[in-house]
């Protein structure tokens, strides 16, 4: 077979979210771009993760909003129709098929090879393609690596004899498990966990150590969460480690590292994510398969010297988040666009090329039921990064409108305001309905909004957001406490 040599201005590895980004940024930048993708256009995000997930559990929700409202609690008594959800979900995800993507990608004149990619030195790519050929690239300007991460699942004494779902299996199945056992505390645990034990399952969460639920926000946050799954009949099982697993007569038989034993139909590990750069030929430029790709604010790698590499999205590890790698790839894009033109690139703290929101306001939402919205810095982080801080915390179901969103609301609210510029730093929101509140909360983290001027930010009557009111008055009246 002969080999093909191509030259492009920008070649980009991985079509997820955040390849398709980068390459739609510098297309429109007037650069020849390739991006090279080995399953589906639409990556992890589109077929098995946010987007089925997402389409399991908004049934699940709806339904649990429903049923505290009086009048209609009674006509949504009944089960989900299970074959229904899952139908819409394969709709969701276009039946695994990339078709409209690859559309898409014409429109904005990307050119697309499909294959296993592999850097081969310095600006040069080496695909594997389907059919037994080698296609040879090379970059006059960037290679943007945009390969994601898959599951990270520990190594346990029998854990490949059980067959084990992972986020894939989870977001993707086409049956109920009878029994599920969940391994993990995070955002996948949690969400799958909700979805799931609506679905028809018994589920039983295993969480090792004593950090709870969503240890990485707001305490509460996770406390509300498990008394969510154990209302809705999960069992929550908080400082439990799965010590060894076996299938036994078709059934996962758990042995926990206490010395407790169950057993379940199926076990899902979601214990995080590992980078997809094993197998990604990082060795032929001096750095480690396996790692992760360190970038800087402009998601150019800093290990690589003459800056033709970056790492964009998942792979950099600096957000897991679909929206955060599109708006890194918006930005790389631009950098990518701005130095093919011999311009420099604005690396200025929120400048066009420099992905401050990273490390500032990263707006984040978890789909259970409760809702959880959180931006910003949490309260330890606060801490840790020596910041002043006062936290202001109000109940939810003082709000009007929670009492007209639903019938004994419950739901909490943390303000974090920074001492010493009078702006808010950090924001978590956790009730039904919450997750729509959260753009409020980012724009005024990013704008950087003096308290003063969000009192005329008029919140509407009767909404759940009238508990920007509710904070601001909190605060108020602690820094003028009423004479005594
Ligand atoms: C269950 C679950 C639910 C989630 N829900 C949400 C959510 O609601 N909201 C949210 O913001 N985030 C969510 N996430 C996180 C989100 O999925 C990721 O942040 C996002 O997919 C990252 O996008 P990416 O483009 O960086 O990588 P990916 O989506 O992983 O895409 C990478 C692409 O690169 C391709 N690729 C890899 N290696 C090669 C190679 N060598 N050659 C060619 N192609 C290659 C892959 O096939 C893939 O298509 C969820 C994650 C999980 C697991
Ligand atoms: N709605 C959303 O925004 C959404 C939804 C799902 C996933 N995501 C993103 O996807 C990423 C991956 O999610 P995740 O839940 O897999 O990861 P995570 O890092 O959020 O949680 C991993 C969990 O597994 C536990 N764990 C890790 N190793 C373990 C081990 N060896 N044994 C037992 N437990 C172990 C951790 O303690 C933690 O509770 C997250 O960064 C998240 O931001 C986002």
């Amino acid at each position: 077979m002969t080999e093909d040599r191509r030259t492009y201005d920008v070649i980009v590895l991985g079509a997820g979210p955040t390849g398709e980004n980068v390459a739609e940024r510098t297309s429109a930048a007037g650069l020849s771009t390739v991006i090279v993708e080995r399953e589906l256009l639409g990556g992890e995000c589109s077929y098995w993760a946010c987007e089925p997930s997402k389409a399991l559990l908004r049934p699940v929700l709806a339904r649990a909003d429903a049923r505290r409202v009086p009048g209609l609690r009674q006509a949504v008594g009944g089960p989900l129709d299970v074959p229904a959800v899952l139908a819409h979900r394969d709709e969701i995800v276009f039946h695994w098929k990339d078709d409209s993507q690859v559309g898409w990608l014409e429109s904005v004149s990307v050119d697309l090879i499909r294959g296993h990619a592999r850097l081969d030195g310095p600006r040069k790519v080496a695909v594997q393609t389907p059919d037994g050929g080698t296609v040879l690239l090379t970059a006059r300007h960037a290679v943007a690596v945009c390969t994601g991460t898959g599951a990270a699942v520990p190594e346990i004494p029998g854990l490949d004899s059980v067959r084990p779902w992972t986020s894939r299996e989870a977001t993707s199945a086409g049956r109920v498990p009878g029994r599920l056992a969940v391994v993990g505390g995070g955002v996948v645990a949690v969400e799958m966990a909700t979805a799931w034990q609506a679905l028809g399952s018994q589920v039983t969460m295993l969480v090792r150590g004593d950090a709870g639920l969503l240890a990485r926000m707001e305490p509460f946050a996770g406390q509300l969460v498990a008394d969510g799954l154990r209302e809705a009949g999960v069992d929550v099982r908080l400082g439990a480690s799965v010590a060894s697993l076996a299938r036994e007569d078709g059934e996962v038989r758990i042995t926990l590292a206490d010395g407790g034993e169950l057993a379940a139909d199926e076990i899902l590990f979601a214990t995080g994510r590992a980078s997809r750069t094993a197998d990604l030929g990082l060795e032929t430029i001096g750095l480690t398969p396996g790692d992760w790709l360190t970038a800087d604010d402009t998601c150019r790698v800093t290990a690589v010297a003459d800056g033709w590499l970056y790492a964009v999205g998942d792979v950099n590890h600096r957000v897991l988040l679909t929206h955060q790698g599109k708006y890194q790839a918006r930005i790389a894009g631009a950098a990518i666009g701005a130095r093919a033109k011999g311009e420099r690139a604005d690396e200025t703290r929120w400048g066009a090329h420099a992905a401050t929101a990273d490390v500032v306001a990263v707006p984040q939402v978890v789909f259970t039921d409760p809702e959880v919205a959180a931006v910003g810095l949490t309260t330890r982080e606060a801490e840790r990064a020596g910041r002043r801080v006062e936290v202001v915390d109000y109940d939810i179901a003082g709000v009007a409108g929670a009492h007209q969103y639903a019938d004994g609301y419950r739901g909490r609210a943390r303000l974090l305001v920074d001492m010493e510029r009078g702006t808010v730093v950090g924001v978590t929101f956790v009730g039904p309905g919450v997750g729509e509140l959260l753009y409020s909360a980012t724009v005024a983290v990013v704008s950087e909004v003096p308290l003063e001027r969000l009192w005329h930010a008029v919140p509407a009557f009767p909404t759940i957001s009238e508990v920007w009111l509710r904070l601001l008055e909190t605060y108020r009246d602690r820094q003028q406490p009423s004479p005594s």
